[in-house]
């Protein structure tokens, strides 16, 4: 049985949040049986209302850092690690999510971790090197048509850490003359894209893993997130 509200945080401490919950909002409309919450997430309360959590792109190592001050890295490692609550990480959360990171600034960065992978930061460069390319995710669904990926200071997932196959590869980009990168992976309820859905206007990755969330809390028999209207955030109407 899916659960009939469901709360869905986004980690506000910086970055792209307001993007995200303007996507996820209308990627709700695809399941009209469930009423989503969705609240952006600042403290460790905020937190515990969540079911499920997108962790947003912008500075992971400010967002550690900040993260850290609130009190909110240790929880933020329980809600994905001990209580394997869903979770979605664009850009700078796919670093966040990533066991490990390579080309962090001197002394390292704190990462929350659940996805046995090694990140590169900033693979493709500076903010002027940024750029759009087609993906092929086929986790979309047959027939769909390429995804418009936005690489911003983007990471790439370097290196498969897991022996045991537990790490699915959902998409690679290929820029000419440099080899493929992997670009989303999935590990049970963890899900990273190196790119950012949230500023193509297109919601199918969205849609698509709200789907993952109902699917995975019906699963626990889970779901205890507050009933409010839809078409309402905490930020306001989106
Ligand atoms: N657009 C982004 O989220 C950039 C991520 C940034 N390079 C980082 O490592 O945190």
């Amino acid at each position: 049985m899916p659960p009939s509200t469901i709360t869905v945080g986004v980690l506000a401490l910086q970055g792209g949040v307001v993007e995200h919950l303007a996507l996820l909002h209308r990627a709700s409309t695809s399941y009209p049986s469930v009423t989503f919450h969705f609240l952006e997430v600042r403290t460790p309360e905020q937190l515990s209302l969540c079911d499920a959590l997108v962790i947003p792109g912008g500075e992971s190592t400010t967002m550690a850092i900040v993260a850290r001050r609130l009190g909110l890295l240790e929880p933020l490692r329980e809600f994905v690690k001990i209580d394997h609550k869903p979770v979605w990480g664009t850009c700078a959360g796919l670093v966040m999510l990533a066991e490990e990171a390579s080309a962090t600034k001197q002394g390292g960065q704190e990462l929350i971790g659940g996805l046995d992978v090694r990140v590169l930061r900033n693979k493709f460069g500076t903010q002027v090197q940024s750029f759009v390319a087609d993906l092929n995710l086929d986790f979309l669904g047959e027939g769909e048509g390429p995804f418009r990926g936005v690489f911003i200071r983007a990471p790439v997932v370097e290196e498969v850490m897991d022996g045991d196959g537990k790490v699915k590869v959902l998409g690679t980009v290929k820029k000419p003359g440099e080899e493929e990168d992997i670009v989303a992976v999935r590990q049970g309820n963890v899900f990273g894209t190196s790119f950012h859905p949230e500023l193509t206007g297109d919601v199918r990755v969205h849609a698509w893993w709200l789907g993952n969330v109902v699917e995975a809390l019906g699963q626990r028999g889970e779901g205890k997130g507050l009933v409010v209207g839809k078409g309402k955030t905490d930020a306001g109407e989106v």
